[in-house]
């Protein structure tokens, strides 16, 4: 989707715990930007499956009734809100039980056009800039993103941020599964492991969140400086 000059679009991809909710966030606020988390989009869909009474293989229904659905979806860096036809789902949304369904939802093809689509038109809507992240935001939703990052993380941290994250209380089996496995599942719809062509790797492994909120500000400012395509 061609973007007008003025708007300026930060993509931001990588598998799970790379880091790209809490850099993205860090940017936006940074730049005065919008933050589209389309991940929470996708968790949103899984949510709304697991109301109904359908199972998630049932590809044809379950893509009907999320684009029957109202999604909101907020963009705001400081907290952003979610709602699936008027409740608030942006807590339940997190539960380990969205995240152990949700790939069965995002891997189905006909939802991921819809919500594509929507976040092409979240994206166009945005003023002055924003930054999106997921799995196929350099690659497909945004590829003519004037930033493309792809955000990476040894596995090991990746499960160690994981873990801490939700306070000890699940088993380091559930980290792994929530890690792990549904970057394996995820990664036969999207491809997030390996950089496409002009997007840049950041690997946050060794680097502080502002460290990787700095890297990836200093690309915006190559780009407004009139250096052209920042890839690495
Ligand atoms: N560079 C970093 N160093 C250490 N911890 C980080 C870093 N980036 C993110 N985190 C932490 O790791 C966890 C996962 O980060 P998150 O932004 O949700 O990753 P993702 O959106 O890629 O799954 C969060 O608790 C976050 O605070
Ligand atoms: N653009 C995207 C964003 C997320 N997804 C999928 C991949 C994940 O399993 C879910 C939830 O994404 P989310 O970014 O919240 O996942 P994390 O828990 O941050 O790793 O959606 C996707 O297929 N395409």
């Amino acid at each position: 989707m061609p973007q007008t000059k003025s708007r300026f679009v930060v993509a931001v991809d990588g598998p799970s715990g790379s880091g790209k909710s809490s850099t993205s966030r860090g940017v936006a606020e940074r730049r005065g930007y919008a933050y589209l988390d389309t991940g929470a989009m996708y968790r949103a869909a899984a949510w709304l499956v697991l109301q109904s009474d359908l199972d998630s293989s049932e590809q044809e229904l379950v893509s009907k009734l999320i684009e029957q659905a109202d999604l909101g979806i907020g963009t705001d860096p400081a907290g952003p809100r979610f709602t699936v036809n008027g409740t608030d789902v942006t807590e339940a949304i997190r539960e380990p039980v969205i995240s152990a369904s949700v790939s069965a939802v995002a891997t189905n093809l006909a939802v991921r056009e819809l919500l594509i689509a929507r976040q092409r038109e979240i994206i166009a809507a945005a003023d002055p800039g924003i930054v999106v992240e997921g799995r196929d935001i350099t690659t497909v939703v945004a590829p003519d993103a004037q930033v493309r990052v792809l955000l990476v993380a040894d596995p090991s941290a990746r499960v160690a941020r994981r873990k801490n994250e939700l306070g000890g209380v699940v088993g380091d089996d559930d980290v792994r599964d929530q890690v792990i496995r549904r970057d394996r599942d995820d990664s036969t719809v999207a491809q997030f492991h390996d950089a496409a062509p002009g997007v840049t790797v950041v690997d946050s492994t060794e680097l502080t969140l502002d460290e990787v909120v700095d890297r990836i500000c200093e690309l915006i400012d190559q780009v407004h400086a009139g250096s052209g395509s920042p890839s690495s």
